[in-house]
């Protein structure tokens, strides 16, 4: 069985009568990259900062490593890396003296571990640079580094592509890509935007006004996703066969409730129904279907994507 890195169970918080997350049910295993996926105000950064303990529960539990009691949840959150706002740096140090001033403040023994992590996220040639001179990227990256310094098995990120242009978020998806692969490391991050998450989570929570609305993985996602002719007649089997016969359909599959969709002949809906319709089918209704992951997103929070 996979192991559970971190898990949430009805895990809540009020702000006096306000609700921000409500009864959340996280499930991250070992090696996911899960995208935390909600508009602004969906309470992802609430989420993250329970996780890291930045802020108190008012209901349900956190479990990390399979710990829940709270000395052995502290033991746990020293194998946790995060990024949660943009960390404060010092404008006049550069990318190095700035790691070192945090590796020593946090007693990270050794100063080989700041060259790995500027060699990981690409500033390790940005030499005398300060970091007030920084792209936003750079600054990302740079706070990817400090949660990496400790070499956390479990990496949670809050909109750390935010702002980024495209080619940021390429370097960005490429560096936590390789971490992932070459160190096991499990990463959650959260987002706004789902096409930022795109080629990166292999499993995607989907969050709103507190609630968990779906989880689900990268691959049923491009599944339901998947563009499709929806058809449903009397005899899903004897469709199947007609089709098969008559047009060489093989890409299909038969739902329950006489339903059947094509995955092939995409743009053919007129000859599909008149061949139906020939091999004694009776057609009740055809569709096209098939949404791209923002449409299935915005389908899911029920209308327009606001902020
Ligand atoms: N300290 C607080 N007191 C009162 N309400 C708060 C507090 N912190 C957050 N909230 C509210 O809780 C809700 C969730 O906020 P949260 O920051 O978790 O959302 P988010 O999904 O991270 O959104 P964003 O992307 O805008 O940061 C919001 O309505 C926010 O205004």
């Amino acid at each position: 069985m996979a192991e559970g890195v971190l898990v949430t169970r009805n895990l809540t918080k009020r702000y006096g009568p306000f609700t921000a997350v409500d009864n959340v049910n996280l499930n991250i295993e070992k090696g996911q990259i899960y995208g935390l996926v909600g508009r602004n105000g969906a309470g992802k950064t609430t989420i993250i900062r329970m996780v890291t303990a930045q802020t108190v529960p008012t209901g349900g539990e956190v479990e990390l490593f399979g710990a829940t009691a709270p000395a052995d949840l502290s033991r746990m959150r020293a194998r946790t890396g995060a990024m949660v706002e943009t960390p404060s740096f010092y404008p006049y140090l550069t990318a190095r003296e700035n790691l070192e001033y945090y590796r020593i403040q946090r007693g990270i023994p050794g100063r080989g571990c700041v060259d790995e992590v500027l060699n990981f996220v690409d500033l390790a040639k940005t030499g005398k640079k300060k970091f007030k001179n920084f792209s936003l990227g750079m600054k990302q990256r740079l706070g990817l580094a400090l949660a990496l310094m400790d070499h956390p098995d479990l990496l949670l990120l809050d909109e750390p592509i935010n702002g980024l242009d495209p080619e940021g978020i390429v370097e960005f998806r490429n560096i936590l890509l390789d971490l992932n692969r070459e160190q096991g490391t499990t990463i959650l991050i959260s987002s706004h935007i789902l096409s930022e998450l795109a080629n990166l989570a292999t499993h995607y929570g989907f969050i709103d006004g507190g609630h968990m609305l779906e989880q689900i993985s990268a691959k049923v996602l491009a599944e339901k996703c998947r563009a499709c002719i929806e058809l449903s007649v009397d005899d899903a089997a004897k469709a199947a066969q007609v089709l098969e016969q008559a047009m060489g359909v093989r890409d299909y599959e038969v739902l329950p409730g006489q339903v059947i969709r094509l995955y092939c002949h995409l743009d053919e809906p007129a000859r599909v129904t008149q061949t139906l319709v020939e091999g004694g089918v009776a057609l009740r209704s055809i569709e096209q279907k098939g949404a791209n992951l923002e449409d299935y997103y915005l389908g899911l929070i029920g209308g327009v994507r606001h902020g």
